[in-house]
């Protein structure tokens, strides 16, 4: 059996699971998992949830004797979704913190750095971020559609290192199970191929939405990225035993790349800068020297017009340093620039933080020559 290691993984709960009779959520298979999330947390790792389950718990409310309409779904979600993460509250003693996301949300820069800096905080504070599409808003192209790729940006916009989806299978098998019982599991992929498209088949029950071709699109996303991604068996408590001990018990895919290297390349190579930042001699040492974050009191000068979420040149006298992310948009860090974090608030009437630049998103640049 492989072995892996992480320190912030997202896992994704489906709908088998958390509602297996898909008229409410249950806490049937939940005890394992929760367990395996209060251990990992114990052990100084990071989690957030992506959890299904809100339109199931809601049908249990308002029952429909005829196939729901998109709007009778929608208001199920609505009902269900408190009892979704009332469910997961009582296995924890910690905050759970619901998250609602959906596609557009994803892909608008000003709301992606939001909900990226929202994660960030709730791990600072050790919280339990669980996430869900927001049905209520979503409907066919603003929704990601299903959970499996929900999880899989999720992963992306929180900076995780691996994704573990729990279904109710052991892995991606030769060919759907429930259909081929010559099929085989496969342990690990090396690669996601064409091949590895043509064998995942839709979903197995009436709750579950995309099957393994969204859990193999969710891999494919993630492992581009350098995120390592599983599919095991949540239904099957030794599992989260197995995982605990770095043992691998249903499929690998392998990152493509270290997570590190993907995440540099991408923010060196891939992101448009949209403006410039210089600063001073002590802001170059802390991000040099240090690795430290860019705070607005090392910044001497501002050019471009930028939003949060654009990438930035970091300069000091003439000399591009780095490039990053910023959090902040130009025409704010006009008015802070120079100023200490503590007051930002003060400035701009808001505070989203105290790093202009987050060390995370930063890669220093070799000088040129
Ligand atoms: N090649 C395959 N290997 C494993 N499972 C497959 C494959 N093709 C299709 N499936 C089906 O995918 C199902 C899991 O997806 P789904 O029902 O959407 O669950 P979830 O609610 O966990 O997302 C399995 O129960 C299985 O019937
Ligand atoms: N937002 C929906 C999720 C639906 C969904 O993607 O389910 P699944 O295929 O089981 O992950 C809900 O909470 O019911």
């Amino acid at each position: 059996m492989s072995t892996f290691s992480w320190q912030r993984a997202v896992i994704k709960i489906g709908s088998a699971l958390i509602a297996p009779d898909g008229r409410q959520c249950s806490g049937r298979y939940l005890l394992p998992i929760a367990q395996f999330i209060n251990a990992s947390r114990e052990a100084g790792k990071e989690i957030i949830l992506v959890s299904s389950g809100s339109v199931a718990a809601g049908r249990a409310k308002i029952p429909v004797n005829h196939v729901a309409s998109i709007a009778e779904k929608q208001a199920m979600a609505a009902i269900g979704q408190i009892d979704m993460m009332a469910n997961w509250q009582r296995f924890f003693d910690f905050p759970c913190a619901q998250v609602l996301l959906t596609s557009d949300d994803l892909h608008d820069r000003t709301r992606y750095v939001n909900i990226k800096n929202t994660i960030r905080e709730l791990l600072n504070h050790q919280a339990l971020p669980i996430v869900n599409e927001n049905d209520t808003v979503a409907v066919k192209e603003l929704k990601v559609g299903d959970n499996d790729n929900l999880a899989a940006y999720t992963a992306l916009v929180a900076g995780a290192d691996t994704l573990i989806i729990c279904s109710d299978i052991d892995g991606l098998y030769s060919a759907d199970p429930r259909k081929n019982p010559d099929a085989t599991l496969i342990p690990e992929v090396e690669h996601i191929t064409p091949d590895i498209y043509a064998i995942a088949g839709g979903a197995g029950t009436s709750v579950g939405t995309g099957g393994m071709r969204t859990k193999i699109e969710a891999a494919d996303k993630c492992t581009r990225s350098g995120i390592q991604t599983l599919i095991v068996n949540g239904r099957n408590g030794s599992v989260f035993d197995a995982l605990q001990e770095g043992q691998i018990p249903g499929t690998l895919f392998k990152a493509q790349q270290s997570h590190t290297t993907a995440r540099r390349l991408w923010l060196e190579h891939t992101l448009k800068t949209r403006g410039k930042i210089n600063v001073d001699d002590g802001a170059k040492s802390a991000l040099v020297n240090k690795g430290a974050s860019l705070l607005p009191s090392g910044i001497v000068e501002v050019s471009g017009h930028f939003k949060p979420g654009d990438a930035v040149e970091i300069e000091c006298n003439g000399q591009t340093l780095a490039k990053g992310i910023a959090l902040y948009g130009a025409k704010e860090l006009r008015q802070i620039k120079g100023a200490k974090s503590s007051q930002i608030n003060n400035i701009l009437g808001y505070d989203s933080g105290e790093e202009v630049v987050h060390r995370d998103d930063l890669v220093l640049l070799k000088p040129a020559g």
